[in-house]
């Protein structure tokens, strides 16, 4: 039996009978008798281990199939969980419940059980410019369903936490993790427990005492949540991209010129795509979808009036809720025609066919997630859309990560 490790087969570009065998497996087993065919990959596997006399070469950096497998479905539901958690935070701020809970403990806090627990942790978020500015005189009861919205989103992450703390503890101990896998896990475990910490460093700005006159809205810092959510964004696509590799592992192929500009187009297009989802955290993070509610104008004019009003003038991309509505109206179209492309180039040059089916899921979300938008700011932002829009935005980029994940292997060989 030999064993040979997937990227093995990606540096060395075996030849179409070898790859097929390779392509799914981390690890490919051929019998003894098929040996001598890879005699010459074995040579090349000098830092690898002979085992057994069918010649088992063997790298205690390659998890097997069936690991293999299971990593994949492990990092695969923390990607989902992951989705999940965005969504619940969407809910959290529509429903203006981000900022009910006053306090932050790294390992969860006591719900309140007893009525007289619930007074002191309403008294609590009296003290703070939200109550004080926009919710007084609510009643015990609307702060129980704020303050659960928020424990929920928490708990949601401690949960992701744990998912991922409790399977990679135990496949680490197994052997299943090879040296890059084991990085990998410390890279995600530690941004995980970074997501935790911005998120209580963005709900402590809007806790601040400085939120003066009737205009002044207490609500979290813009930048704060952008940063929230776009790392949020980040771990998604890591655990979705990891999850890809382990369960639905990209074809090698050889192609064309045509084929790896295509390539470059796509990864250039999942660019965009998060660069708008960052200006849409923008929007968001400043209520900006509330200042033009007509589309295609706003207020009647392609630009608005007051696109350049704060000074200096690179404030308005990031404060001037007018500028903001508009940066994110540009990218959103700008998305859709590059998406456009994408798909009409996808008919022009030879790619695997998951290629396809994905370059079709990319193009029709594009024009979905658009609508969604263009609804959301027609319907003044009301929560079953807006939180649609939000989904709607990971989705679109699961499928473009899904697309540029197709590609990896392509490789441009000149003759
Ligand atoms: C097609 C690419 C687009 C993407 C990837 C995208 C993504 C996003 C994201 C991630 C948010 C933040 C949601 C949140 O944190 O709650 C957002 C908000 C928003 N987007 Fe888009 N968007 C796109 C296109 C558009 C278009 C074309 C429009 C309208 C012309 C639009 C209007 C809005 C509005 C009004 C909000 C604020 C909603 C709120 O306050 O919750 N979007 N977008």
């Amino acid at each position: 039996m030999i064993a040979i490790p997937k990227f093995f087969c990606n540096q060395y570009l075996l030849r179409p009978c070898v790859r097929n065998v390779f392509q799914r497996n981390c690890v490919a087993t051929f019998k003894p008798s098929r040996q001598l065919k890879f005699s010459a990959v074995a040579n090349h596997l000098k830092s690898f281990k002979l085992v057994t006399r069918n010649v088992t070469i063997s790298s205690n950096s390659t998890p097997t199939l069936q690991q293999s497998k299971w990593i994949g479905r492990w990092l695969g539901t923390c990607a989902g969980m992951c989705f999940g958690a965005v969504v619940i935070g969407g809910l959290t701020r529509l429903t203006e419940s981000g900022l009910s809970m006053v306090e932050w403990s790294a390992f969860g806090e006591r719900p309140p059980l007893s009525q007289e627990d619930w007074e002191r942790e309403f008294e609590k978020y009296k003290q703070f410019p939200e109550y004080k500015q926009l919710k007084k005189g609510i009643s015990l009861e609307e702060f129980k369903f704020i303050w659960h919205m928020e424990y929920g989103h928490r708990m949601w992450g401690r949960l992701i936490g744990a998912m991922f703390v409790i399977p990679a503890t135990i496949f680490w101990k197994k052997g299943y993790l090879n040296s890059a896998l084991k990085k990998r896990v410390l890279i995600y475990g530690t941004l995980i427990g970074c997501q935790g910490l911005l998120g209580w460093y963005m709900v402590k700005s809007g806790l601040e005492d400085r939120f003066h006159g009737e205009a002044d809205v207490p609500r979290v810092s813009q930048y704060r949540l952008a940063s929230h959510l776009g790392s949020a964004f980040v771990l998604y696509s890591l655990f979705l991209w990891s999850s890809l590799h382990h369960l639905l592992p990209a074809k090698v192929m050889e192609v064309s010129k045509a084929a790896i500009k295509f390539k470059r187009l796509v990864h250039f297009s999942k660019g965009i795509v998060f660069l708008t989802a960052i200006s849409g955290a923008f929007v968001a993070g400043l209520d900006a979808g509330l200042v033009y509610n007509s589309y295609p104008l706003m207020a009647g004019r392609l630009l608005p009036e007051d696109l350049l009003a704060l000074s200096p003038a690179i404030r308005n991309f990031t404060e001037n809720p007018s500028t903001v509505q508009f940066d994110h109206r540009t990218l959103g179209h700008f998305t859709v025609l590059l998406l456009s492309t994408v798909w009409l180039l996808s008919r022009r040059v030879v790619l695997p066919s998951r290629a396809r089916y994905a370059a079709n899921a990319v193009a029709a979300m594009a024009w979905v997630q658009a609508s969604l938008g263009v609804a959301t700011l027609l319907f003044y932002v009301p929560t079953p859309l807006a939180s649609s829009h939000q989904a709607g935005s990971l989705v679109l980029l699961s499928a473009a990560l899904w697309l540029s994940h197709e590609l990896k292997n392509m490789k441009y060989i000149p003759k």
